[in-house]
């Protein structure tokens, strides 16, 4: 039975729900990439509440797309095995040895995580990497990054027939070469690249801190492609934020309508970006007159 108590949080909480209306029908049928990095995913009940707010999302129409990391996690399991690793512009240098390893955390271990975290909601998901179905094919990044593969065609027909069937796509970033090789994508980029297959609404990049930093150290609500580049330049942007914001320009250029970096371990980050009028983190889009977390067109 209902608590009838009407005291001022469940009155907050109605309010929000109510307020969330132009939201949802703003994004019903809507795709989302969602791309969820291996700093941002947290204890169990961090993972259960990202599935949740999945779970939620599909709900209520949109279509959610998860395409997940896992860096610390193969960075954990190459020490295991006494496999030296190293990065060069926050991308794996990848031999053959590292490759295997990689693959295994990645398809089978962080990808059915996530898989069953969103069943445990009640949802359905399905893991897939993209060696399944010629989903996504590389070519290699560069000489000097071994099997770091960069995607040159993207089929999307498997996503729209687990869109069809009310399923969630959970996807690990690995592709295949044309003679048969596995290339190990660096998480971003293959979110980037399938949000820009699917000409998708939002790619929002969950990984660890507010947002892109300015020199000061705070959040950069709004980021033009200039300023992008400017921060880059000067150093500001460094490490694993440069394949986000590289990957962010990339998806505008590709057709996505806005990216969003933002923390993944914040509470409900991905509804508060979504179904409420505050956004989180940085948001990026190729023409500021473009609506964002707009009231309904
Ligand atoms: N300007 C910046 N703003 C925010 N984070 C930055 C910036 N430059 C570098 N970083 C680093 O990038 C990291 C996020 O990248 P990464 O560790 O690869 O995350 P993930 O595992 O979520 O993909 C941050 O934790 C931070 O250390
Ligand atoms: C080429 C490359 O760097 N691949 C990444 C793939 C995982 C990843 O991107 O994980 P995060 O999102 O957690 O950083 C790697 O081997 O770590």
């Amino acid at each position: 039975m209902k608590a009838r108590d009407m005291n001022r949080d469940w009155i907050a909480t109605a309010r929000t729900l109510s307020e969330a209306l132009p939201y949802l029908q703003r994004y019903t049928g809507a795709i989302v990439v969602i791309k969820l990095g291996g700093h941002a995913m947290g204890s169990a009940q961090a993972m259960a509440e990202f599935a949740r707010d999945v779970v939620l999302m599909r709900q209520v129409g949109v279509n959610p797309v998860i395409v997940h990391g896992g860096g610390p996690m193969i960075n954990e399991m190459l020490a295991r095995l006494d496999i030296r690793s190293n990065f060069k512009g926050g991308k794996r240098v990848t031999d053959a040895a590292t490759m295997e390893v990689v693959e295994m955390v990645l398809s089978g271990t962080v990808n059915k995580r996530i898989v069953q975290a969103i069943g445990g909601q009640g949802g359905r998901a399905a893991g897939l990497s993209g060696k399944d179905a010629g989903f996504i094919t590389c070519t290699p990044a560069s000489t000097d990054l071994g099997l770091v593969g960069e995607p040159s065609a993207i089929d999307t027909a498997i996503l729209h027939t687990l869109f069809d069937a009310g399923v969630i796509p959970v996807i690990a970033p690995l592709g295949g070469g044309p003679d048969g090789e596995t290339y190990n994508i660096n998480g971003d980029t293959a979110a980037g690249a399938i949000a820009a297959a699917l000409r998708a609404d939002r790619l929002l990049l969950l990984t660890d801190t507010d947002g892109v930093l300015d020199a000061e150290g705070h959040v950069v609500t709004e980021l033009t492609p200039e300023q992008i580049r400017a921060l880059t330049r000067e150093g500001v942007i460094a490490g694993g934020m440069i394949p986000k914001t590289e990957t962010a320009l990339a998806a505008i250029a590709g057709g996505v309508r806005a990216v969003v970096i933002l923390d993944g371990r914040a509470p409900n980050a991905t509804l508060l970006e979504l179904f409420t009028e505050h956004g989180a983190g940085s948001l990026i889009r190729a023409d500021p007159s473009a609506l964002t977390n707009p009231a309904p067109a």
